[in-house]
């Protein structure tokens, strides 16, 4: 595995431990060791080496007084069966403070050994070809995940989703590869070439259509994982930050009689139906001398054009402005229905204050995420990354295969490009600029 490179060290790395649990008062706290002086840790804390990946009762003392800290559960996972592929430990204990900073100190006492840094843990089973790339990401999304498609999903990028379809991919291309080689190597022998070149483009033509397939599916891996993005935008006092509050179900938003009240756009993470959804409440739209409201209005026709839906509220069941971004679907809402009723055709009719058809509007909200999502569950793209990786691997099959009958070199050429294009995708090459961003964002422990 290229990525034992990585770690580029002549000795061992240290010894590596956190606090794998959340901090704060709880009643149980797990801590996490990591490299090859797990077992020497455990001979000194709990006075031996417990037997291979079994839970065992353990008394914790500090190795320098001798004087027990907490008891509690102790496992042990020999390399190279553990989650980072090392010697790992984990001691299960009471979640107090004072009994977890007791055996940190403790364990800060042994040569060799230190506090992990934040993804550490995720990023020594990488280097060891214990996870690719594209389960460390779904690892990372895993513990972000807030709604249940999003936990879904990367439940079934961490159990390797991606990387089993991008290396299938790359295995065909390397055989592809290996033909060409072939070819090269009896250049001499003119009926070599176009038997081969046809087992070629009959291993490529498939791999091509499952990219092309997987890219076919849009955004929905990103939609699940990011969020819809909604953006609520009207007039001046059309009700937007009362709509805002009544689906957040708090007062996220300042509402008030006053028009132009809302100047920043306020954001609101929602869960509906299962899907994530970024909810954004903007300045009402008009023109106004007043600087301040300007930029709001700047910044709400921004944020309208970056969303994947705009709620087009009225009161008045004005129509919305012909200089809406087009590519955005809009829906008409009729506020304030309690008022007057609101019967304006091609309008739903609500009213956040006695929350008419606001249960109806959340289920349409849900079916577009879920229209969105598509075939979410056998979607693989889960971010910008790996769409590029895609494209850039489609393009390069789609070059092979318009040259099938060419010069070698060039079929090696392109070839070449969608093999390392799969392999920027599992982290086999190209991985330093995308590993700082993605450990980077895990936390300690992890
Ligand atoms: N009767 C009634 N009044 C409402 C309803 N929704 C909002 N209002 C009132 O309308 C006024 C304006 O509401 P906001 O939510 O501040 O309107 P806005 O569109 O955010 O206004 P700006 O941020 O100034 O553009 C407030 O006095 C609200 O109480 C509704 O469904 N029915
Ligand atoms: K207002
Ligand atoms: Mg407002």
């Amino acid at each position: 595995m290229r990525g034992l490179e990585l770690s580029g060290a002549t000795s061992a790395p240290e010894t590596i431990y956190a606090l794998a649990s959340g901090t704060g008062r709880a009643a149980l706290a797990v801590l996490r060791l990591s490299g090859a002086g797990v077992p020497k840790i455990l001979a000194a804390i709990v006075g031996k080496v417990p037997p291979a990946r079994k839970a065992s009762l353990a008394t914790f003392a500090d190795p320098a007084s001798g004087e027990p800290i907490d008891r509690g559960l102790c496992l042990y996972f020999p390399a190279p069966a553990s989650f980072t592929g090392e010697d790992c430990a984990e001691f299960h204990v009471h979640g107090g403070p004072a009994v977890i900073a007791a055996l940190l100190a403790a364990l800060a006492n042994f040569p060799k050994t230190r506090p992990a840094e934040a993804g550490e843990f995720a990023r020594r089973a990488f280097e060891n070809g214990k996870l690719d790339l594209t389960e460390v990401e779904g690892l990372a999304d895993l513990i972000d995940a807030e709604t249940e498609m999003q936990r879904r999903q990367a439940l079934r990028q961490t159990r390797g989703a991606l990387r089993h379809k991008a290396e299938s991919w790359r295995s065909k291309l390397l055989e592809a590869a290996a033909l060409l080689e072939a070819e090269i190597d009896f250049a001499d022998e003119a009926d070599v070439a176009p038997l081969a070149r046809e087992a070629l483009a009959g291993l490529l033509a498939p791999v091509r259509e499952d990219l092309v397939a997987a890219l076919a599916q849009g955004r929905a891996g990103e939609i699940i994982r990011e969020g819809v993005t909604v953006v609520i935008a009207g007039p001046p006092n059309a009700g937007k930050s009362t709509l805002l509050n009544a689906l957040a179900r708090r007062e996220a938003a300042i509402v008030s009689p006053l028009p132009g009240t809302t100047r920043d756009a306020i954001e609101v993470h929602l869960d509906i139906g299962g899907f994530a959804f970024v909810l954004i409440d903007t300045a009402g739209l008009r023109e106004t001398a007043d600087p301040i409201e300007r930029i709001g209005v700047a910044r709400a026709r921004a944020r309208a054009e970056a969303a994947d839906l705009i709620l087009w509220l009225s009161e008045t069941g004005a129509p919305p402005p012909a200089d809406l971004p087009v590519e955005v679907p809009v829906w008409a809402l009729h506020s304030k229905s309690d008022l007057d009723g609101g019967a304006t055709p091609g309008f739903l009719a609500i009213s956040a204050e006695t929350g008419a058809n606001l249960g109806l509007l959340t289920e349409k909200l849900a079916g577009f995420a879920r229209a969105a999502a598509g075939e979410a569950e056998s979607g693989v793209i889960t971010r910008e990354r790996h769409r590029r990786a895609f494209l850039a691997a489609a393009t390069a099959l789609d070059r092979t295969l318009a040259g099938i009958g060419g010069p070698v070199e060039l079929l090696s050429e392109d070839l070449r490009a969608a093999i390392e294009a799969l392999e920027s995708l599992i982290g086999r090459i190209d991985v330093e600029d995308v590993l700082g961003e993605i450990f980077a964002r895990f936390c300690i422990g992890k």
